[in-house]
């Protein structure tokens, strides 16, 4: 993928959150103040009653008692990528010590001097390092949170200058945390391919040496979360999105169902994974990549900690013959490169699902 031309990118001053809140707590300055219909609002108690995302537990498709639980939970796979776009998975099989492990080293590098992670920035225009990303004029809104971003796999995506030295262990972490996100990232592709009647290494051979990157997303509390937000409405440009809550987050994923806004409640020991734009292509739209965003907190922190797997840069996506009929099921997206899509989606600002236009074809 091409660096973008970043000389004619102009951002203006973009605050560090976490700096201002240490100066003035009570302060959101206007660049952060989103118009009216797009502020964070939060959804009301009656509405977290009637909405759940679905669990799918992985036990049950990787040691089932019997074939028919095996089943009954391909099909409640199949039903959350249809209806949702997300899903947690519980009994994943990673390792208390990998999952806490990164959220120590995460936790530690955000806590750090701002001097210590101005060392690996994210200049205007790329998107790996600390900073906010996606962000492209002046006048544009910013988003309550400071990322570190990194591409981890295939070592050709990596910038070693921005892997930092500080805190200790930090790459180690990183390291073996990405190892076993890939195998899980693996192991849901198999079985989204049994969801889809498709064999099992569907997925597998068709995306190559896939490509990982990790963004970890730290949301300090907001005096007024009412009119910011976290993280600005997006789907993900990847195939599968691996998203891992600290322990004891409060709730600050949001993700859109049926015009609301639906809250995504963190379960203990749980991962939230959500369907990417690259697999809603392939499918042709039977399994959708859902607009989401984070919400802020007024007393209490949020830290994420994201995987994007997507399929290698040279890799033709378009959607797969299994899932096109040219009489009750018309292709609905073109053929493209994804290398030349990952360009696309991040030289463009996090716009709901627009990113996708790219593909669309419009009748
Ligand atoms: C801040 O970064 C992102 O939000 C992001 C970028 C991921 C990437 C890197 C950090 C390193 C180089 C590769 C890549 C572009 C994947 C989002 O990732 C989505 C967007 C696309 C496209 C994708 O595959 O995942
Ligand atoms: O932090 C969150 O809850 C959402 C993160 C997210 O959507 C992303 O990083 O793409
Ligand atoms: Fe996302």
């Amino acid at each position: 993928m091409a660096p973008l031309p970043i000389s004619s990118i102009r951002v203006g001053k973009i605050d560090d959150v976490q700096e201002l809140i240490k100066t003035k707590p009570n302060k959101v300055p206007e660049r952060f103040i989103r118009e009216a219909n797009e502020r964070g609002v939060l959804v009301s108690h009656k509405t977290h009653l009637h909405h759940h995302i679905p669990v799918v537990d992985l036990s049950k498709l990787s040691k089932p008692h019997t074939h028919d639980d095996f089943l009954f939970e391909i099909l409640k796979l199949s039903q959350a990528c249809e209806d949702w776009g997300f899903f947690q998975v519980i009994n994943h099989g990673i390792e208390g010590g990998v999952v806490e492990g990164i959220e120590k080293v995460a936790k530690e590098f955000f806590e750090m001097p701002l001097v210590e992670k101005k060392k690996y920035p994210m200049e205007p225009g790329t998107v790996q390092g600390y900073g906010q990303a996606f962000i492209f004029s002046e006048d544009q809104k910013l988003d309550w949170c400071n990322m570190f971003a990194l591409g981890v796999h295939p070592p050709s995506i990596r910038n070693p200058k921005l892997w930092p030295s500080k805190p200790a262990r930090f790459s180690e972490n990183l390291e073996g945390y990405s190892k076993e996100i890939r195998k899980l990232c693996k192991r849901l592709l198999k079985y989204i391919a049994i969801s889809l009647d498709l064999k099992e290494e569907k997925f597998e051979e068709m995306f190559g040496e896939a490509v990982q990157a990790v963004r970890m997303n730290y949301y300090p509390p907001c005096s007024r979360p009412d009119l910011v937000l976290g993280l600005s409405p997006h789907s993900d440009g990847s195939a599968l999105t691996v998203l891992q809550q600290s322990k004891n987050s409060c709730v600050g994923l949001q993700i859109l169902k049926d015009n609301t806004w639906v809250p995504v409640l963190p379960l203990p020991n749980a991962l939230v994974i959500n369907i990417g734009d690259t697999i809603e292509v392939l499918t042709n739209g039977k399994y959708k990549s859902v607009e989401h965003r984070a919400v802020t907190n007024r007393e209490r922190e949020r830290l994420t900690i994201v995987t994007f797997y997507a399929p290698n840069y040279e890799v033709k996506i378009e959607p797969m013959g299994e899932l096109v009929d040219d009489e009750t099921n018309p292709c609905k997206y073109r053929s493209y490169n994804h290398g030349d899509y990952s360009y696309h989606y991040v030289s463009n600002k996090l716009q709901g699902k627009k990113s996708l236009d790219f593909a669309k074809i419009l009748n």
